[in-house]
């Protein structure tokens, strides 16, 4: 029997968030948040999730009454822990692309208070064709803006029916960005004054940071789950114990949002630099620059990687000698940061694939990993040996192949044609290689300037690339370890 009301019951709740993306990471995280306050602090509220795209997750999760099944597995207080909860914070899920009409009708609830959304790094992004009259308009931002635009008109800009915005994209200052979009879509559509004047002084946009790993749908422990369970879940989604939201606004949304109350790790801070700089330079940096170099040495998940004895030395002395050093929190803090991580990497209940998190990785190696090459080399004069085997792993990954077989790589279509090109017009000699990393450090449009200006980086790819086509990355780890 599928999961739906008919098995599980559901209470009511007063509709007051409106959720952008209905993807794992906010199902795992947000929702499952909110499912807690609603049991434990009567927080009375449900969401009312929005597909971002075209195609989704919504039809599933509106025949499943809005119903999921959220496991949690890790270390929680010094424990073991593996638990299991049915999240009923759903209420109901819309795609504006088939119902656009009951979309814009979520604006006149008088009981909505928050926006979340988590559309990935690439969704608060401009469209200039966007228009107020698409049904519906194709970026994030231009969805929102058409939707408290009717808000705004709805409630002839009262001012008490604003709302309290906190997107949770791994964007720096994401709250500030997506304002400043709503802002550009408003002049773009040219909207009245006092629409503008209504997003400044009724509506919120708070910054804010997530921390949870989420590997999503465990496709292959389902069957298990299903018998475990004793119902089909389509939407089953695992994430670990460990969760942090750090939010950066005052402390009275803790009245509003009622977190504490019910031992959620979430801090309201006025500044959240250093807490994202921190996660998104050691975690995510340490994610992105294990990916290429595990993956063609053969391991395919994290926890193989940090236990792997020649892998996990490579992350380790990533982490502690080359990323840690570029940071300017105290170094204890920082130490027991990136301890805590390799614990969680090491969940031994958690198989969080390295092919999962390769995704867009020439961008995320540009946000979460290059800061930290170019601090090391300003702080020291040399370049991190590591991190750099890390790019020249990850543009010989593009080749498309781990020991002979062939892998579909995901990245933006120009990243994949660059890519493609190269491989196939270059051979492999140690000016064709050349030819390839100069070509790739020369995209302003993945890393912000021409990484050839960096002094010695061109040289240090090319050797450390040559090494892994001749050798294999096992042998040209030799090198750099
Ligand atoms: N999975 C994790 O462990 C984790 C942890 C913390 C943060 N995150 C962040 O959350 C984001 C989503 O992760 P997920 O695991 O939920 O992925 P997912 O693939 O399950 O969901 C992605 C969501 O983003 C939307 N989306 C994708 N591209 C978009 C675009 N161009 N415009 C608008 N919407 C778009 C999709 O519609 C979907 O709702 C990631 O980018 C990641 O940075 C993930
Ligand atoms: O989700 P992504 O694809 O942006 O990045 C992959 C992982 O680094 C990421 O999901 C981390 O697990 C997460 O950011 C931990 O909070």
């Amino acid at each position: 029997m599928r999961l739906g009301r008919e098995i599980h019951k559901k209470e009511k709740h007063a509709e007051r968030i409106l959720q952008f993306g209905e993807g794992n990471f906010l199902r795992a995280f947000v929702d499952g948040m909110i499912d807690k306050m609603n049991k434990e602090a009567d927080f009375n509220s449900s969401v009312v999730v929005i597909q971002p795209l075209k195609e989704g997750l919504v039809d599933k999760l509106n025949e499943q009454d809005g119903l999921y099944t959220l496991y949690l597995n890790g270390i929680k207080d010094g424990e073991v822990v593996s638990e299991h909860t049915v999240i009923e914070a759903i209420s109901r899920a819309i795609n504006p692309y088939d119902a656009y009409e009951g979309y814009l009708e979520v604006a006149k609830n008088p009981e909505l208070r928050f926006i979340i959304s988590n559309t990935t790094e690439a969704g608060i992004a401009f469209d200039e064709k966007d228009r107020l009259e698409d049904r519906p308009q194709n970026s994030y931002p231009g969805k929102l803006t058409a939707l408290l635009y009717e808000r705004y008109k709805a409630f002839d800009g009262d001012k008490n029916k604003g709302l309290i915005l906190i997107p949770c994209e791994l964007i720096e200052k994401n709250g500030e960005k997506l304002k400043e979009i709503i802002l550009k879509y408003a002049k773009l559509w040219n909207l009245e004054e006092g629409f503008i004047k209504w997003m400044h002084e009724a509506n919120t946009f708070y910054n804010s940071l997530v921390d949870r790993i989420v590997p999503g749908y465990p496709r292959d422990k389902m069957e298990k789950i299903t018998k475990e369970l004793g119902y089909e879940d389509q939407l089953v989604v695992e994430g670990e114990q460990f969760h942090l939201w750090v939010i950066e606004g005052p402390q009275w949304i803790k009245e509003e949002l009622p977190a504490e109350k019910c031992g959620l790790n979430v801090i309201f801070t006025d500044d959240l630099t250093p807490y994202r700089t921190r996660k998104v330079r050691i975690l995510n940096g340490a994610h992105t620059s294990m990916v290429p170099v595990s993956l063609l040495y053969g391991i395919k998940t994290v926890r193989e990687t940090v236990e792997d004895q020649v892998m996990g030395r490579f992350v380790k002395e990533a982490i502690y000698d080359e990323i840690v050093p570029t940071l300017d929190l105290p170094k204890e803090e920082l130490d027991y940061f990136a301890n805590a991580v390799l614990d969680r990497f090491k969940n031994p209940f958690i198989k969080h694939f390295l092919m999962s998190i390769s995704l867009n990785s020439n961008s995320k190696y540009e946000t979460r990993v290059l800061p930290s090459v170019l601090e090391y080399k300003k702080r020291t004069g040399e370049l991190p040996n590591k991190l750099v085997f890390s790019l020249a792993s990850m543009m010989y990954l593009f080749k498309g192949e781990i020991n002979g077989e062939v892998v579909a790589l995901k990245d933006s279509p120009e990243i994949l044609d660059m890519y493609e090109k190269l491989w196939g017009a270059y051979d492999v000699t140690e000016e064709g290689l050349r030819n390839i990393v100069t070509t790739v450090l020369a995209q302003e449009k993945i890393w912000k300037i021409d990484l050839n200006k960096v002094e010695g980086l061109t040289d240090k790819v090319t050797y450390y690339l040559s090494q892994i086509e001749k050798n294999g990355v096992r042998k040209a780890l030799n090198e750099v370890m």
